[in-house]
């Protein structure tokens, strides 16, 4: 028997799905894997949750009652003061600042999973160095939901890598925030700023919006299997083209944004103007490993195309290799969604289980 512990941090959107999967899950998890799963501390930004018995279906009524405002310190000795092992993190938040707690995190027990994609987009330097902590205390750290949410990308990667096979070009449909948007877009007479809305409301984009429009987000996809693959390059040195303009950009706040957003509709309804019947508007992220290029951008695909086809917020992956020649390996289907980000995360969780002591 394993009991492994978990401390969540992100009770958003990822974060809930997963605890209702786990709740679900379970007892099945329990029979078949001899592994229990318990959630020890549940946090947000703001407030810890201590949960000393089983967590179960009252937890959201529980968090905001019993919540108390938190410190890292406080959540460290408590795992301390209970003796609680297996301890695993999960960062299922959307924030640049708590990653440089990761090394913390490992020094006092921690292995991670993490949705965040923020600590294997920061420098090439904090990217190793939290590496090497890591070996050095014989701690884990998975990502899987870091490239195309719930669908294995990075492993499929790192397998091809390890085996020594030649990756020579990964090209494909990263983002499925916004193959959502431009599949909505491109299909119907709905406004851009209408269609961002719905996406956002569904728990398709990011937190913040713009880092998906921005291109950020592939971006920062583009630099994580490029990273798996020994490209060392920095996020700066990704060519992409935002669809953000620039009042609208980064440096004002999410909801400035989002009030404003019907601004974006203009240039967004001239380019669907432009297109043929037969013609889709489609975000691409391409990584050219001869010319060690990566690019993300807007482009026109004929609807009858692999990536043209696509619906829902599918994503797309073609990896070719040297022994796959022109004919590329396809991973394909939901690129976003609380259910399928929250499953991979999950799987990452259980595949650490494995390699952990029994107690
Ligand atoms: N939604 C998807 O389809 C998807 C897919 C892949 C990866 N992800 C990643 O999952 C993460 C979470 O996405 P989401 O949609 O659930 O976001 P969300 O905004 O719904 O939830 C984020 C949560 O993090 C908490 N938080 C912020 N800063 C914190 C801190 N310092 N300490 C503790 N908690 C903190 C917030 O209070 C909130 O509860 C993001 O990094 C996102 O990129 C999401
Ligand atoms: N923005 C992400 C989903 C949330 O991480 C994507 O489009 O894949």
């Amino acid at each position: 028997m394993k009991k492994i512990n978990i401390v969540l941090f992100g009770v958003g959107n990822v974060g809930s799905a997963l605890i209702n999967q786990i709740l679900e899950a379970r007892s099945k998890i329990l029979n078949s894997s001899q592994l229990e799963i318990n959630i020890a501390v549940l946090v947000n930004s703001k407030i810890a949750f201590y949960n000393n018995n089983t967590i179960n279906n009252s937890w959201e009524a529980d968090f905001k009652t019993y919540g108390y405002p938190y410190k890292l310190s406080h959540i460290l000795n408590h795992v301390k003061k209970e003796k609680l092992t297996n301890l695993i993190a999960v960062d299922a938040t959307a924030s640049e600042d708590f990653v440089k707690n990761y090394k913390e995190l490992i020094r006092n027990g921690f292995h991670i999973v993490a949705a965040n994609k923020t600590a294997n987009t920061l420098s090439d330097k904090f990217y190793k160095e939290l590496r090497i902590e890591l070996k050095k205390h014989n701690k884990q750290f998975l990502y899987e939901t870091n490239v195309g949410a719930g669908l294995p990308v990075i492993k499929t990667v790192q397998d091809l890598h390890l085996a020594g096979e030649e990756i020579t070009k990964i090209r494909g449909i990263f983002s499925g925030s916004l193959s959502y948007i431009f599949n909505t877009f491109s299909n119907n007479n709905k406004s851009f700023s209408e269609v961002l809305e719905d996406a956002r409301t569904r728990g398709l984009t990011e937190p913040d919006p713009r880092i998906d429009l921005s291109g950020k987000d592939v971006g920062r996809k583009l630099l994580i299997l490029a990273r798996e693959i020994n490209i060392l390059k920095e996020l700066s040195e990704v060519r992409i083209e935002s669809l953000v303009p620039n009042h609208l950009n980064g440096k004002s706040s999410i909801s400035h944004f989002i009030e404003n957003q019907q601004e974006l509709n203009l240039n967004f309804e001239e380019r669907r103007s432009k297109l043929k019947s037969d013609e889709v508007l489609r975000h691409i992220g391409e990584l050219d490993v001869a010319s060690g290029e990566l690019e993300v951008k807007l482009v026109t695909e004929k609807r009858s195309s692999p990536f043209g086809s696509l619906q829902e917020a599918d994503a797309s992956f073609e990896i070719y290799t040297k022994s796959y020649g022109n004919r590329p390996i396809v991973i394909q289907g939901a690129g976003a969604g609380a259910a399928v980000t929250s499953r991979g995360v999950l799987s990452d969780l259980l595949k650490i289980s494995e390699k952990l002591e029994c107690i």
